[in-house]
């Protein structure tokens, strides 16, 4: 019998020479007999094998006895085992998480501390068929999507472990046989009809009943199923993955940027991979968000309108800019961020909207003559063409001004969507006016008023600190 479980393990490669396992045994007969097949074939394929136990505390006096079992059962064979003991109880009332969560939680720790123990970089589980079908059939009956179908993975690293499930297409009754065969008496976990209660409606009521009258073979059926699907779910992922490289604009840890209409030429499928993708990126796989939430974004992608902003569970926000898709744990820019300042000749104004300062210098036409040049952020006037105090403020509605080199009026919010300036920016912009007229709006274009000419006598300055539209408001 030993032999069919060294061919099945041969065929699945999760194991090769020199591997150095930590196996969780429960007590209970799966986990007794994955250590006892390992350990069996350790020595010809040269592995180190460990076992680890864990006394979660639920059962007082029976958990106790569970991990006294465990040690007993390794000494026999001479395996070196950890065993530790948890009040994961108390551990699940001080917490406000999901009680399987906590336990689990507790668990995964104790195996990274028992297998740096032991120095061994691989954890064997003894998940199986059964269980792998059940998962299957569970998640369908609870809704999920690909992922969810594709069931228990077989290998996934966590922290530096990698986590191998060899007996995840084996049935329980080949287990069981083989138990019976070396006799493997396991320890009968008397929580098991109490905290697996949904699975035990699946496996003792659902399965039963649905191989009677519907497919007798329903638990390999949904095996396979999980393995198809996991394929494909692997190919399409690789393919989300590369997708959204080329279409990410740029990223922070907690903002990402990506091409609208780029994003929009691929098909849906990939289309919901690539939200789910972003969501995990910016919710660090803690929390992603379900189905509904990703064909919400898509749907509101695909919308187009740029004017609507998008709010997101766990304090994330979307909203469009042009072609940008922007997601981000910070708010779209607030309308109502008026500011109005006096500026300052000679002097330095400091706009603390913008985090900047603005700079004005009064000289002789003569002296600067051979000097001045204009950039995006400096702009000369003729000092007496101004009319009364020189303000920066933001833009008000109905806004209008001649551009310079251009005749007859233009609306300000116009000149902005022209430059494709977002629509929180145009309201954060600065505005530089006189008592009559707008002159200037740094970064953007000057208007033709107050313009040097050789009969002009002073010359005044403004220069405003150089800002990117990333600088503020954002
Ligand atoms: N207390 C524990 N300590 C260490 N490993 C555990 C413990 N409980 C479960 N495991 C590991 O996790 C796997 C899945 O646990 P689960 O509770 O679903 O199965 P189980 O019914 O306890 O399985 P088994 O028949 O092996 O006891 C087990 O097969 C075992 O490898």
């Amino acid at each position: 019998m030993i032999n069919r479980f060294r061919d099945l393990l041969k065929q699945k490669r999760l194991l090769s020479k020199h591997e150095k396992i930590l196996v969780g045994v429960s007590g209970g007969v799966d986990s007794l007999v994955l250590l006892d097949v390992l350990h069996k074939l350790s020595k010809e394929e040269q592995w180190t094998v460990c076992a680890a136990h864990l006394d979660h505390q639920f059962r007082g006096q029976e958990s106790a006895e569970d991990a006294r079992y465990v040690q007993q059962f390794c000494k026999e064979r001479n395996i070196p085992c950890a065993t530790e003991s948890i009040d994961v109880p108390k551990l699940i009332k001080d917490s406000k998480e999901n009680p399987q969560e906590v336990a689990r939680k507790a668990r995964y720790e104790f195996y990274h501390r028992a297998a740096n123990q032991f120095q061994l970089n691989k954890l064997a589980l003894a998940h199986h068929a059964n269980d792998q079908a059940e998962t299957v059939l569970m998640r369908i009956l609870r809704g999920t999507g690909m992922e969810g179908m594709a069931g228990i993975p077989e290998q996934r690293e966590e922290n530096g472990l990698l986590i191998v499930r060899p007996f995840l297409t084996i049935f329980k009754d080949e287990l069981e046989h083989y138990a019976e065969t070396y006799g493997i008496i396991p320890r009968l976990d008397s929580s098991n009809l109490k905290t697996k209660y949904r699975r035990n409606f699946i496996r003792l009521k659902l399965f039963p009943l649905l191989e009677k009258e519907i497919n007798p073979s329903v638990q390999t059926a949904l095996l396979h199923l999980g393995e198809i699907v996991q394929g494909e779910n692997e190919l399409i992922q690789e393919m989300s993955k590369d997708k959204l490289k080329a279409i990410i604009k740029w990223k922070k840890h907690n903002k990402i940027v990506i091409k609208g209409k780029l994003f929009l030429s691929h098909h849906l499928a990939l289309q919901r991979r690539m939200i789910k993708l972003i969501f995990s990126y910016l919710l660090q796989e803690q929390q992603n968000l379900g189905f509904i939430h990703i064909d919400q974004v898509c749907g509101w992608i695909r919308e187009g309108r740029t004017s609507t902003e998008l709010v997101l569970p766990h304090g994330l926000f979307a909203w469009k800019e042009y072609d940008d898709i922007i997601f981000s744990f910070e708010q779209y820019p607030k309308q109502n961020q008026e500011y109005i300042y006096k500026v300052l000749i000679p002097g330095n104004t400091y706009i603390k909207e913008l985090g900047v300062s603005i700079d004005t210098r009064l000289d002789s036409w003569s002296d600067t003559v051979s000097n001045v040049s204009e950039d995006r952020f400096t702009a000369v006037f003729d000092w007496e063409a101004i009319q009364g105090d020189l303000i920066l403020r933001t833009r008000k509605t109905g806004d209008r001004m001649t551009l310079l080199g251009m005749s007859g009026h233009k609306k300000v919010k116009d000149i902005m969507i022209d430059a494709k300036v977002s629509r929180g920016h145009r309201e954060l912009l600065p505005l530089l006016c006189d008592q009559k007229q707008i002159l200037w709006i740094p970064g953007l274009r000057r208007s033709n008023l107050a313009v040097p000419t050789p009969q002009t006598k002073q010359i005044l300055t403004v220069r405003i600190q150089p800002f990117s539209f990333d600088n503020f408001g954002r």
